[in-house]
This record gives C-alpha cells, structure tokens and sequence, in this order.
C-alpha cells in the first residue's frame, strides 16, 4: 500500500508565554485512499499537528513526508507549490469568495496553480462541480447559496488541482446532520473510487466512528 503522507518523530513547542511541549513524538502514515479522523480533547493539539502537516507551519523538530518526498527543510517557496498541487483544504468556515460565482471560486485555486488554460481549468470545474451535483448553481454567487451548498463548494475548489490527499479541521462542524452525512459520503466516494486520501480532524463521534481509523489524540501524543 502506497504511503501519501507520513510523520516521523513530530515534536513542537511553544515558546511563549512559557515554554510548552505541544506535540511529543507523533509517529503515523496515510496509506493512498485511506480516509483516516484525528479525534481528542479541545486542547490536546489537533490544530497544531494538521497546521504542520499541511506544510503551514514550519517550526517543528522531526520529518514530514508528502508522496514519498521530504518536505521539512524545503523553502517557503516549494513549499507553498507543494501545498496548492497535493493538498486539499476544506475547513469549518468556508472562505468562499462571497461576490465571486462558484465556478470562479472552485477555479482559484488551478489559475494560482496556472499550469492549465483558462478553458481547461473552466472544464475541470465544471466536472468536480458535477461529481458533487452542484452543476446547476456554477453562476450563482457564493453569497446566493445554502450552508450545504457552500460546503460542497469548498470540496469541489479543494479538489480543483487532482491533490493526492484531503485534510479537513472541523469540515462538518457548522452543518446540520443531514449536510454532515451528505459530506461524508462525498469523502468517502472519494477514497473509494478515487483513491485520494483524507485526514480530518473532528469533534464528531458519530462521523469519526465511519472513517477507515480513528487517530486518537491525548495530551499532544498519539495515543490511539
Ligand atoms: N500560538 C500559540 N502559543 C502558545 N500556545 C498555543 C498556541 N497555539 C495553541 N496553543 C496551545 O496549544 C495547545 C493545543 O492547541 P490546539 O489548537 O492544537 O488544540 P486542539 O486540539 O486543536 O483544540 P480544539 O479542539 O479546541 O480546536 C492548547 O493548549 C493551546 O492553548
């Protein structure tokens, strides 16, 4: 089984107000198509190790590896392609573009990538649009459109670029049960047919309990 992302030996600390030992000694992987929940108290650093492992935050002793590659050590620069190729992002807010339609807002993320036409990129939108049947609201603003809708939104413009792994922070967290059902189904399509991976953290029991495995947090350590 191909690993998309590993993490050796994670340690962080805060340094100020006092110095603290956020994260200790976090070891795991992520096979291709695994669709795996990080779960644990408000507090115990959930937000921290994702911030690490979507490449945002560099401050950390130990090694990170995306598709096989080191990604610790690599410039802002790199590290910011790396991010826009093979991650995508979908968190608790939105942050759609209010005044931009949908389609604008699912094609952002390929014209920063700008490695494909205009034309190809309206395509490719339009495709992930259609897998998360939301084709008909492409002209819409993202102002015009449910909750619902907006998270699906937010999936399809995190899929824009083909990444080769999901992360989430609380992708359910302001929906109602029938939107969180309908994400995780998404999601789990997704690793089942495409073969892309997801890690997501919740606070969601009953949506944890229907991933592949739950990495259970304590106390910034893996203790599950
Ligand atoms: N910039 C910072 N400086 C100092 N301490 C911080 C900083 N950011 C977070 N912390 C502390 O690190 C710990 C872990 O925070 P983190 O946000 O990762 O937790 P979490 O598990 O995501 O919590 P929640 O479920 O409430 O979102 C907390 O005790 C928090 O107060």
């Amino acid at each position: 089984m191909k690993t998309i992302l590993e993490a050796r030996n994670i340690n962080k600390y805060f340094r100020k107000p006092v110095l603290f030992h956020v994260l200790k000694d976090i070891n795991f992987k992520v096979n291709q198509g695994e669709f795996a929940s990080i779960m644990g108290k408000s507090g115990c650093g959930k937000s921290t190790l994702l911030y690490i492992l979507s490449t945002m935050d560099t401050g950390y002793e130990g090694d990170l590896y995306l598709n096989t590659e080191l990604i610790t050590g690599q410039e802002n620069e790199k590290l910011s392609y790396i991010r826009n190729k093979h991650i995508g992002f979908v968190f608790q807010f939105h942050y759609l573009l209010s005044e931009f339609s949908v389609l604008e807002n699912v094609m952002l993320p390929a014209k920063k990538l700008a490695e494909k036409s205009i034309e190809e990129i309206e395509y490719n939108a339009i495709e992930k649009l259609r897998i998360l049947n939301i084709e008909h609201i492409a002209k819409k603003r993202a102002s015009q459109i449910s909750g619902g809708e907006k998270q699906r939104v937010a999936i399809a413009r995190a899929l824009i670029n083909n990444p080769t792994i999901i992360m989430g922070d609380e992708p359910t967290g302001n929906l109602d049960s029938q939107n969180s059902d309908n994400v995780f189904n998404i999601f789990k399509q997704l690793s089942e047919e495409q073969g892309l991976s997801l890690l997501v953290v919740t606070h969601d029991q009953d949506f944890a309990d229907k991933t592949d495995r739950i990495i259970q947090m304590g106390d910034g350590r893996i203790i599950n």
